[in-house]
């Protein structure tokens, strides 16, 4: 993929203020964003889904803009072809699997699915080894279930780019590492660019082809790995 990322924005709430001023660009498959807690992190990834607007910027996609404050582009969320998996995963409790996962197919609400789309669901929840979730609700199932329900969700349409914001967090050690292998291996068989956003520097050591270093508001650092420009992951890790 080729993102260009470039945005600002500033927060206000009652007692305090939040700038942000961050731009990264990467040419590499998997991009992860690192910094600490209160940084922008989440924002930007935000503004990349278009789930809130930059004050100013640029965000482009494989070439195509998705967000451009000097020519007025805006693309709605629901057709920058972008799949987002939230920190809490973000399913309907109300609803069941089949339907959460149903939601990723329609993505606007009220939606209804035809037989074709059920049949659609039912074979996507089979490739993710969870159809017998199918008519679950959220309270019922496991973490891990839970994020592969977010992750069949957010994969049904076959999105350009998938967003996971901190996707193991929720999660004990154990099954993290295994859920790790699990998403290493979707995302390679779906072929699918990722942006995430982590703490944790076991996922940079999985998945980090571009580190972007977030500082207070904006980046610090943007380093590619898979170019030879003789950077060591474990000497950044360990700074
Ligand atoms: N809706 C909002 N109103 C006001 N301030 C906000 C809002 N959303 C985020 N902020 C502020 O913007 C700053 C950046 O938040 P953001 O969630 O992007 O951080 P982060 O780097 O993702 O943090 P974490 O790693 O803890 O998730 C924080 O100070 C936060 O309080």
């Amino acid at each position: 993929m080729v993102i260009e990322v470039s945005v600002e924005k500033r927060m206000e709430s009652k007692a305090r203020h939040f700038r942000l001023d961050a731009a990264f660009s990467s040419r590499e498959q998997c991009v992860v964003l690192f910094g600490p807690s209160g940084s922008g992190k989440t924002l930007t990834l935000q503004s990349i889904a278009g789930l809130v607007t930059p004050d100013a910027g640029r965000i482009a996609l494989n070439g195509r803009v998705l967000f451009d404050t000097q020519s007025g582009v805006n693309v709605p969320s629901r057709h920058r072809k972008i799949g987002y998996v939230f920190q809490d995963y973000a399913l309907f409790p109300h609803r069941t699997v089949l339907e959460n996962v149903g939601f990723g197919l329609k993505n606007d609400w009220p939606w209804r699915l035809s037989r074709d789309d059920r049949r659609q669901v039912m074979e996507f929840l089979e490739a993710f080894e969870i159809s017998q979730l199918a008519q679950s609700y959220p309270l019922d199932i496991s973490g891990g279930q839970k994020q592969r329900v977010a992750l069949a969700r957010a994969l049904i349409r076959k999105p350009d780019l998938l967003l996971m914001d901190e996707p193991f967090a929720a999660l004990d050690t154990l099954l993290r590492v295994k859920l790790r292998e699990e998403l290493a291996k979707i995302r390679r068989a779906f072929d699918i660019p990722m942006v995430m956003v982590t703490h944790d520097p076991e996922d940079i050591r999985v998945f980090a082809e571009t580190l972007v270093i977030y500082e207070i508001g904006r980046v610090r650092e943007c380093l590619h790995f898979l170019k030879s420009d003789g950077t060591d992951l474990e000497e950044v890790l360990a700074s």
